[in-house]
């Protein structure tokens, strides 16, 4: 089948882990990003990092959101900026190594609208 090396590959990108980040190029956000801002995902201005709101019917469904999006940021190593009060969580998404927005924040974003979408 396929080398060694080819195959640790694979699996490292079905882990969510695809080596070395780099910045999404303009051709790249061109095709990433508008899913995203349809869903309430906007670019921070002064800072290369995404941004969304999110609003929960009380405390609970909040932190059982921040709860199964922090088990999973922990499994992809790449974890979320965030501000809780009460209700509201507020995350930014950013990836240090390339200092701005990497397809690992793309992949983490995803993963945090499909929680979303089943704790509203
Ligand atoms: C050492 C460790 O792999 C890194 O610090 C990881 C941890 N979590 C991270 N999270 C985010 N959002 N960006 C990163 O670049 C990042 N890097």
């Amino acid at each position: 089948g396929l080398s060694p090396n080819l195959e640790l590959n694979s699996s490292a990108r079905l882990a969510g882990w695809a080596g070395k980040a780099h910045r999404l190029s303009a051709e790249e956000r061109d095709q990433l990003l508008p899913n995203l801002r349809a869903v309430g995902w906007n670019e921070l201005e002064g800072r290369d990092a995404i941004f969304k709101q999110f609003h929960f019917k009380d405390f609970n469904r909040a932190f059982g959101f921040m709860t199964r999006v922090a088990l999973q940021a922990e499994k992809l190593d790449h974890h979320p900026e965030w501000f809780n009060v009460y209700n509201k969580v507020h995350i930014t998404l950013s990836t240090h190594e390339c200092a701005g927005l990497s397809e690992r924040d793309i992949n983490l974003a995803s993963f945090i609208e499909q929680v979303a979408v089943s704790m509203t």
